[in-house]
């Protein structure tokens, strides 16, 4: 009989040898992430749940928030409750369903919050908190979108760099601030896979949540069904937007981006930036009767403290993003596809 550590040895060689062995393990398929998704039933979870689901595969993509959901929803894939402010209501779900990343969507928008200021706190600030604790105890990667609204007044508009003053005049950019922060915080002590991308408005045929950009998709729903349109922000109002294909695709190719080509862990991302006049212009083609007016409310003076045109040339240097809508006529060639489809498929 052969001492143990030569038996041992003589079992890997009949096996191909260790080195060999170890070649065949790495090229083996990786196990796909198991994902949760907290305020999935939004503008964004639905999209970015879909794409995740094609790439990942149903079952590993866990849909949760606090409403009820459709049936199409329902039956898409696995959907539980999830109260962002509930610590061991998440727990339960991150151990039970053996949680690798978490995608955290739950939020208060930039106008609704102004309007429940202590609920925004709760819902952005402490769900924030439970998030990252969450993440740092079962080593969760986990990606947190900002906004250009974590930029304010001070900071230079036309471009707005990845890293300038950020002093947000809206309790939804205070808690952007502050989860970004806490992210890179988390990240440089105790090494959390924390990533965070502040993304413009984001133009899709889905209902928006209650934001500033909101006009840039109601414009499309109305002016298709009806001719017209009253805006709540002036004219030559200018922001950065961005299509909800070109915001799932960063979301993921930076959720997938090798750390080692991470020099930030908080990125600007956009993709064209305009003036709700140059965007009934750009409609103009496919509605002829459009009438478009302005009647400016309080979410003016939000629009007025953000950037203008976000500079995203860290993104695109550091991991290759780049946007596949980039400007507007691109962007209205496709809403107006989809609003359509979508009024057809809500017809049938
Ligand atoms: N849509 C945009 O233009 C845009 C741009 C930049 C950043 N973001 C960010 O992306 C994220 C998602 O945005 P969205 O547009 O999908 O927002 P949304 O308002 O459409 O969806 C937010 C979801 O959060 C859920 N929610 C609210 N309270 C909750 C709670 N207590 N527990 C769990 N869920 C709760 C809501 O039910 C809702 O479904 C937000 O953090 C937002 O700040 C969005
Ligand atoms: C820009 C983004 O954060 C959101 N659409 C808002 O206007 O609040």
């Amino acid at each position: 009989m052969l001492p143990l550590p030569l038996l041992r040895a003589t079992a890997r060689m009949a096996a191909g040898g260790g080195a060999r062995r170890h070649f065949s393990r790495s090229k083996a398929k990786a196990k796909p992430p198991r994902i949760l998704i907290t305020g999935s039933l939004g503008q964004l979870g639905v999209p970015v749940a879909k794409f995740l689901r094609g790439h990942y595969g149903v079952e590993n993509v866990i849909m949760s928030d606090i409403i009820k959901p459709t049936d199409d929803i329902a039956s898409s894939g696995p959907y539980i409750f999830a109260d962002i402010l509930d610590f061991k209501g998440l727990q339960e779900i991150v151990v039970t369903h053996r949680i690798d990343w978490l995608i955290h969507f739950s939020a208060l928008l930039s106008a609704i919050a102004e309007q429940n200021v202590p609920l925004a706190v709760r819902v952005n600030i402490e769900g924030m908190h439970n998030v990252i604790e969450l993440a740092k105890q079962y080593k969760l990667r986990v990606f947190v979108p900002s906004t250009i609204g974590a930029f304010g007044p001070e900071s230079p508009r036309a471009p707005t760099p990845n890293v300038t003053v950020q002093r947000p005049k809206t309790i939804y950019g205070v808690a952007k601030v502050h989860a970004e922060l806490l992210g890179e915080y988390y990240f440089h002590r105790f090494g959390l896979d924390f990533r965070c991308l502040r993304f413009p408005g984001v133009i899709s045929s889905d209902p928006p949540g209650g934001g500033t950009t909101d006009y840039a998709v109601a414009i499309f729903h109305e002016v298709l069904r009806g001719g017209r349109y009253e805006c709540y922000l002036k004219p030559d109002t200018r922001l950065p937007m961005m299509y909800i294909e070109d915001c799932v695709r960063a979301l993921w190719s930076y959720m997938t981006a090798p750390a080692e080509r991470l020099r930030r862990r908080v990125y600007n991302v956009t993709a064209m930036s305009f003036t709700p006049e140059e965007l009934a212009a750009a409609l103009a083609p496919h509605v002829p009767a459009i009438s478009v007016t302005y009647r400016p409310d309080s979410r003016q003076a939000i629009a007025d403290n953000w950037p203008q045109i976000l500079d995203d040339s860290e993104a695109r240097a550091d991991w290759g993003w780049r946007p596949e809508v980039p400007d507007v006529q691109s962007l209205v060639q496709r809403m107006v596809h989809d609003v359509r489809a979508a009024g057809l498929a809500h017809d049938a």
